[in-house]
């Protein structure tokens, strides 16, 4: 099966021709629907937009935001403004003026929910909404008073016109986000929606891909909001309230925005609804009734249609991918293990009463691999997470290659050359593993480099979703993102975790010769001895919290304490 990822022509001409043929429908709807309908299809544009911008803030990255018609309404108060004042440029102009205005506020916006999550931020970003309601209503948008309507531009001036327009705009919208989730800020959203601990490890920034999410998705609610004071003319509060930008979130989960087609089928909806109820003689009012039951099972279930018509079609067509080491690795000439590149001393921290670690001295040799192992609670995790920098209030001191580490954070720690993986799935589904090992990588790859190293760990090739691979191989695409990153040292807590028995000692030949192959030196948390013995020549056995013993692995599993401690006198021997 060939690894490798989709080539440029697909990746850029596919896009780009399903936009065409988006551009063509939307000018032959323009010319051949009702003019009631062209109204209501511009309305759904101008939902789509927003959609599209809630689905990067709260699909791709995993924040609450119900204030989206709040950074409507800043667009549409700078179009309006922009407008009022005769400002040069025209209507496009004072759209993107709008857009940026828009992702400006949203970076403040942005920044409680470095600190907030879930509900606290939901209060925020509700309260957020509320308050622009009352304000919007004391100063009114520019123009209202003296009635003053926005300027369309001279092309698409009537209402089947700026239809046009407004799928020209919806669909350069839909390209923007198709691609910038393509790029680093994309991958970090996905990143940080599944574990800000797993971005950080990464050398990636939290705030950066927070701010980021919160910026664009701002900005596309200004080109939303400016978009729809041009189609009716002038804004009014009305359109912006906090209880539709409720709404709208509720349609954003319930439909799965962050897919791009779904939040534009999200949009027909937001439009189709109310419309619907209008024909049958019910108030229009309890399209707000319809989204909030759909959202209710949304968020009980954890699931959104987009993602649910996908899994169906996904479970027709292939399983889970998972590793492939059956056939052993070649040999290399293995260089022998130099100075100490990682030095640890005296490492404490205690949860409460609870000694984690007291007192720790280690370090690993360059080209070397360290194996670290002891009893469930002796403290490995604990370890790796002050190494890695997770622990602050830990002491004790941590130099890499001479530089002490001390007071850097984890995201520095990584950046720096030293780089670790978690017990715990930190991957995130949403990506392809080549993007993923991309993003974590931090460098530029070529495809035969990402190719050949997800080969040599027997992981499923570059283009296939995250989310059809099986829990072991994505804690061995993990490790390969971080080897491809070249750290000095890379921190590997019990990465065969996940994989079948049979297969650890096959994973443990590919860890022997990673410093060989990748020249990066290793510390390994393992709990199954079979795996360490075939990797590490020198160990260190914690127990307790304290190094139990440290050296040779001949003499460490020899030595009677640890055999004692350890598992039991038989099972060592
Ligand atoms: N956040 C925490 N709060 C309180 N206690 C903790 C915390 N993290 C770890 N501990 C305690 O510190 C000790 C060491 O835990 P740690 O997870 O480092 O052990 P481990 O050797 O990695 O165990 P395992 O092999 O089961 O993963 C345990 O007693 C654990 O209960």
């Amino acid at each position: 099966m060939s690894r490798a990822e989709t080539g440029p022509l697909t990746r850029l001409g596919v896009p780009l021709v399903v936009a065409g043929a988006a551009i063509v429908v939307g000018y032959l709807f323009s010319v051949g629907l009702d003019g009631y309908f062209v109204y209501l299809g511009m309305s759904a544009i101008v939902a789509g937009i927003a959609l599209l911008g809630l689905g990067v803030v709260t699909g791709s990255a995993g924040m609450v935001s119900l204030c989206q018609l709040t950074f409507a309404a800043v667009g549409a108060w700078v179009v309006s403004g922009l407008n009022r004042i005769g400002a040069p440029g025209g209507f496009l102009v004072w759209l993107v003026c709008g857009g940026i205005a828009a992702g400006l506020v949203g970076v403040l916006v942005g920044l409680p929910a470095l600190r907030l999550r879930g509900i606290n931020l939901a209060v925020v970003t509700l309260g957020l909404a509320a308050a622009a309601d009352l304000t919007l209503v004391q100063i009114q948008f520019p123009g209202t008073v003296d009635g003053v309507s926005v300027d369309r531009p001279e092309a698409f001036s009537d209402d089947r016109n700026y239809f046009w327009l407004g799928t020209i705009v919806l669909t350069v919208c839909c390209l923007l986000v198709h691609f910038l989730r393509k790029t680093r800020w994309g991958s970090g959203w996905q990143a940080v929606a599944f574990s800000e601990r797993g971005t950080a490890a990464a050398g990636a920034s939290v705030r950066t891909s927070k701010l980021s999410a919160f910026a664009v998705s701002a900005a596309l609610g200004g080109v939303a909001g400016g978009l729809l004071t041009g189609q009716v003319g002038l804004a009014f509060p009305a359109s912006f309230t906090a209880m539709q930008s409720l709404a709208l979130y509720v349609l954003a989960i319930m439909s799965g925005a962050h897919l791009i087609d779904m939040a534009v089928f999200g949009a027909v909806l937001w439009v189709a609804v109310p419309e619907l109820l209008k024909r049958w003689g019910v108030p229009q009012d309890w399209g707000f009734v319809v989204f909030g039951l759909l959202g209710t099972h949304a968020l009980t279930t954890g699931g959104n249609l987009g993602t649910a018509v996908r899994e169906l079609w996904r479970r027709r067509s292939k399983g889970a991918a998972g590793v492939e080491l059956s056939a052993p690795p070649a040999e290399v000439d293995m260089p022998p293990p130099g100075e100490p590149v990682l030095v640890v001393r005296d490492l404490s921290v205690s949860f409460g009463e609870v000694k984690a670690l007291a007192g720790v001295n280690l370090s690993v040799p360059s080209n070397g691999v360290l194996g670290v192992i002891g009893p469930n609670g002796a403290g490995k995790s604990t370890l790796v997470d002050i190494i890695s920098g997770f622990l602050p209030q830990a002491t004790g001191s941590v130099e890499l290659d001479g530089r002490p580490l001390n007071g850097l954070s984890p995201t520095r720690r990584a950046r720096a050359g030293l780089r670790r993986t978690f017990q715990q799935d930190r991957v995130p589904a949403g990506l392809t593993v080549g993007a993923y090992v991309r993003f974590v990588a931090r460098r530029r790859l070529s495809s035969s480099e990402i190719d050949e190293a997800l080969e040599f760990f027997g992981c499923p090739p570059a283009k296939t979703p995250l989310r059809r691979v099986d829990v072991g191989a994505r804690r061995l695409v993990e490790v390969v993102g971080h080897l491809l990153a070249r750290p000095k040292v890379l921190l590997l807590d019990e990465p065969a975790a996940g994989l079948p028995h049979e297969e650890h000692v096959a994973l443990g030949l590919r860890l022997r010769q990673v410093p060989a192959r990748f020249g990066v030196s290793v510390l390994l948390i393992e709990h199954d001895l079979d795996l360490v013995r075939s990797v590490c020549d020198t160990i260190t056995v914690l127990d307790f919290g304290q190094v139990l013993a440290s050296g040779p692995q001949a003499e460490v599993l020899a030595n009677p304490d640890v055999l004692k401690a350890y598992m039991g006198e038989t099972e060592l021997l």
